[in-house]
């Protein structure tokens, strides 16, 4: 009647199913439909995207994406790898899923709850809340409830910026990264933007980010001039927390900083956001605005810290 083991069910963003025009625009179509992620007025919205955004961005990002393409999506390669190392640290499943895209975050939900499993722990792979992430999760595992007669136990994970096995991950990789290659001038700290009204609204992401980098930075000693927090992937004309990533980086490469290496903590995966975004668009800013040497910190992925830093994150909510 029901299997009394819980099941782990990791959730990240999504990403096509494939890296071409038609792939990407379905995957658009449901991410920016999302009234989480796009807070503009629905009617208006509608015809924006339909008429502007999705006839006209598909093409090109369904090329950036080839260009980061391995035999799937990094993010769901990873996800996949992640699950997988995780399973191994517990007695009890543990699954991946996509709040856009495939697998599928409610399709996997029934598959668990179909299963028996009478109590299912949500970690959505988030370490800062927004509500434009996060809080999208929680609305879909919302929406999932009202579809199940008999509704399992559930625990959803509000973020994990502060658990120190998260920060000593992050920390520990970008040591080891700066033993190997040594250190650069400037150390930037870039996270995912969100448009500044949503803060204005109430969403403290902008916050979690500058403190996770604080206690990041400190756990590695350094001092306040070198390192700093920048704000990446805009999207539309609003303005987006800032400083800006890409503004920055030209910025220092124009005033003569030489060095930089970069590090995405609120990316527990490698994506098109990091790859191809930061190690390929914004070095050339900044190698092109007079920087010398430019070096991207990899995410955690599946790395054991981080599988570690999963693993404390779930026995503290179980
Ligand atoms: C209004 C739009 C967007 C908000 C708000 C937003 C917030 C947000 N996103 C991430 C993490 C990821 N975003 C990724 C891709 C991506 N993001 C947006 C838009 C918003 N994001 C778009 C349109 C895209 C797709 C690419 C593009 O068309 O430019 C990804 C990568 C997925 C992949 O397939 O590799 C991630 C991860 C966070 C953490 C966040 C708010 C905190
Ligand atoms: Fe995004
Ligand atoms: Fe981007």
């Amino acid at each position: 009647m029901s299997v009394t083991k819980p099941a782990v069910v990791l959730v990240n963003l999504g990403t096509p199913d494939a890296p071409t025009t038609a792939a990407v625009r379905r995957y658009l179509k449901q991410f920016l439909s999302d009234p989480r992620v796009v807070e503009a007025p629905r009617l208006i919205w509608f015809w924006v995207l339909r008429l502007i955004i999705l006839p006209l961005r598909p093409r090109r990002v369904a090329k950036l994406y080839a260009s980061i393409w391995q035999q799937d999506s990094p993010i769901r390669l990873v996800a996949q790898q992640q699950a997988e190392a995780l399973a191994g640290r517990f007695d009890c499943t543990v699954r991946y899923a996509m709040s856009y895209g495939s697998p599928g975050f409610e399709a996997v939900l029934d598959e668990l709850a179909d299963q028996g499993h009478d109590h299912l722990l949500i970690l959505p792979l988030y370490p800062q809340y927004s509500g434009s992430t996060n809080g999208a999760v929680a609305d879909a595992l919302a929406r999932w409830v009202r579809t199940r007669r008999e509704v399992p136990g559930l625990t959803l994970v509000k973020d994990y910026w502060q658990n120190p096995a998260w920060l000593d991950a992050v920390a520990d990789s970008i040591r080891r990264f700066r033993e190997q290659h040594g250190e650069a001038e400037k150390l930037l700290f870039s996270f995912h933007g969100i448009p500044v009204s949503y803060q204005d609204k109430g969403d403290h992401y902008g916050e979690r980010c500058h403190h996770s980098a604080a206690l990041i930075a400190e756990r590695l000693g350094l001092r306040a001039e070198q390192w700093m927090v920048t704000f990446q992937s805009r999207f539309g004309p609003q303005e987006w927390l800032n400083p800006y990533t890409d503004k920055t980086l030209e910025k220092w490469g124009k005033e003569g900083v030489r060095s930089v290496q970069v590090v995405c903590p609120g990316f527990s995966a490698d994506c098109l956001e990091t790859l191809e975004e930061i190690d390929g668009e914004n070095r050339e800013v900044f190698l092109h605005a007079g920087g010398e040497s430019f070096a991207y910190i990899p995410a955690l992925n599946a790395e054991p810290s981080h599988i570690d830093a999963l693993e404390a994150v779930v026995r503290a909510h179980l």
